[in-house]
């Protein structure tokens, strides 16, 4: 079914500590795997998916994200693919996170926001599109750990004319 890339091995000897600056967002990494649902008005009815994503380092003060979804039928039976993305979450003192994040869509997502107590939320600081991109105006992410095993997920949406609203909430567990 899923054929997850492997994280591809740290090139310059043993993988290093992480850089002091990712202590709050130490708890995301690694990979995670578990399922969700999705709804927007434009679209006929919801859907529900299931969802990889994986945190990793290289000592400096930045965590690489890279997720794929893919829709699943009641039994939990693959459908087909849907939403991929990867990119970058430097992390700044003080928590503050600055994410740049892209689609094959055309999307390109720079977020900006904060990571406390095991939340980080983020929310559009600017967002690029290739010329046949959909419309998307805004977004905004949150992901809690709500244990060490444990990741929640939700993601709203302001695109093809429709203000912020809901379109995916998911729940990971670390795999
Ligand atoms: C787990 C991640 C995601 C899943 C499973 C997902 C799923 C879907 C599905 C099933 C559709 C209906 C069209 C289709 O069948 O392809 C859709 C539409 C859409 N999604 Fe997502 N999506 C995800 C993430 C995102 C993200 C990160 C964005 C934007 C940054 C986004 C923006 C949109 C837009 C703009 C539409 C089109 C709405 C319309 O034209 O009516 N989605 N999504």
């Amino acid at each position: 079914m899923f054929d997850p890339t492997p994280a591809p091995a740290y090139p310059y000897g043993e993988t290093p500590e992480p850089h002091p600056l990712l202590a709050p967002v130490l708890g995301l990494l690694g990979s995670w795997h578990g399922r969700g649902r999705g709804e927007y008005p434009t679209l006929d009815g919801d859907f529900t998916y299931a969802q990889e994503v994986t945190f990793s380092h290289d000592g400096r003060p930045f965590l690489r994200y890279e997720a794929r979804a893919w829709l699943i039928d009641a039994d939990d039976a693959p459908v087909r693919p849907a939403a991929r993305e990867s990119g970058w979450w430097r992390i700044q003192p003080e928590g503050r996170v600055e994410a740049l994040i892209t689609q094959p869509t055309g999307i390109a997502e720079i977020m900006v926001g904060a990571v406390a107590d095991g939340t980080v939320e983020l929310a559009t600081h600017t967002v690029g599109l290739t010329p046949s991109a959909k419309q998307v105006d805004a977004t905004g992410r949150r992901y809690t750990l709500t244990d060490d095993d444990t990741l929640t997920f939700t993601h709203d949406l302001a695109a093809v004319g429709r203000p912020l609203q809901h379109h995916l909430s998911a729940h990971l567990r670390r795999k």
